[in-house]
């Protein structure tokens, strides 16, 4: 009998964009990081990552980039050194004691600097598919840890489904209740061609709440609006503490919340640091309404069901 052994040649691990649906900030603390309380939820808006091997001496991990219409390419950096994925593979090969080299090519339709997390979907969809590329078997506490350095979002967006964020937003505990993890949910998504710098928005919330709390909590209101599965009720809860800051910062998404509300939709609320708008639908047709009234309007309106998995491989056969 002959054996046949398999090389792999290509890994393509797809991770999903988040949002808040509930996101309290407290007063910066000394390391500058503002603590946080947050329910974050993946939903089904993906980058996909294809790791080969490749690489160069100078240049490890080389990028190559696919950016969906509605994504603006230019603001994606891919020089050597400057994206999440390189900063991933730097952080991944160190725990393993060794440089990664590999070709890599991000396929993106996660906006760009939109309160979506995309580049923390990049740096987890890195992690997983550099691990399998290489066969490290790192185990999921060390990539959890890894993604936590690499930035706040990025484990949960290894996580996905809905889960609880505290901390400065890394340290993610999963809903287990079967209430809250079952449910699903339709989202409206309305994105803005100019992204907003998450850091800005942050500083502008301490100008805006000096009296802001030390600490902060998800309200148990907030845990029984999910476990309901009724959209009304979890619309009345939807709540963002970086929205103000936000609409501060860029007044004219006050109108799209309010057109979005219009259109439909049960509440609209701005995604983490924003730009992007998401609204709560009541149903898929609704979403797929609010939708198409709202084309009128806006260049790109996209409809999400959530929650969806977090980082995972994406299998060919
Ligand atoms: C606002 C949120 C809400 O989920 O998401 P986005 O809107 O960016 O997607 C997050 O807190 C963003 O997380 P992430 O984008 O991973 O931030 P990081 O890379 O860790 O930090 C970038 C910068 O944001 C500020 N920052 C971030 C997190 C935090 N809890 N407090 C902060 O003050 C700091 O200025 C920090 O230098
Ligand atoms: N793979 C990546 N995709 C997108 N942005 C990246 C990536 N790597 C680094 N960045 C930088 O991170 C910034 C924030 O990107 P992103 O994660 O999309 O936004 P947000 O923090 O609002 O969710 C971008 O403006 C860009 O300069």
């Amino acid at each position: 009998m002959s054996s046949r052994s398999r090389v792999t040649t290509a890994v393509t691990v797809r991770a999903p964009a988040k949002i808040n649906l509930y996101l309290a900030v407290g007063a910066a603390r000394p390391d500058g990081f503002h603590p946080v309380a947050t329910v974050y939820q993946a939903i089904g808006l993906y980058d996909d990552l294809t790791a080969r091997p490749g690489g160069s001496g100078t240049n490890p991990v080389r990028l190559a980039l696919h950016a969906a219409d509605h994504v603006d390419a230019g603001a994606v950096p891919l020089a050597p050194g400057t994206n999440l994925v390189h900063r991933a593979a730097q952080l991944l090969g160190a725990h393993h004691g060794r440089t990664l080299r590999a070709d890599v090519e991000i396929a993106k339709a996660v906006p760009v600097a939109g309160g979506l997390a995309g580049g923390s979907a990049d740096a987890a969809a890195a992690l997983v598919a550099l691990d399998r590329l290489h066969d490290l078997r790192t185990p999921d506490e060390a990539l959890l840890a890894i993604a936590a350095e690499l930035g706040s979002d990025v484990p949960f967006s290894l996580l996905g489904g809905t889960a609880a964020g505290v901390g400065r937003g890394e340290q993610v505990t999963p809903y287990s209740d079967p209430a809250i993890a079952d449910a699903a949910w339709w989202w409206v998504v309305v994105p803005q061609a100019l992204g907003l710098s998450t850091p800005s928005v942050y500083q502008h919330f301490d100008r805006m709440r000096p009296d802001a709390a030390e600490s902060v909590v998800v309200p148990d209101r907030v845990i029984a609006a999910l476990a309901s599965q009724d959209p009304v009720t979890l619309a009345a809860v939807l709540h963002n503490d970086l929205q103000a800051p936000a609409l501060d910062l860029r007044p004219e998404l006050a109108d799209v919340l309010a057109d979005g509300e219009a259109a439909g939709a049960l509440r609209g609320i701005v995604s983490g640091s924003g730009p992007t708008c998401v609204f709560l639908c009541g149903s898929p047709d609704e979403a797929r309404e609010v939708a198409g009234r709202l084309q009128a309007s806006y260049d790109v309106v996209l409809v999400a069901t959530g929650p969806v998995a977090g980082a995972h491989r994406v299998e060919y056969v």
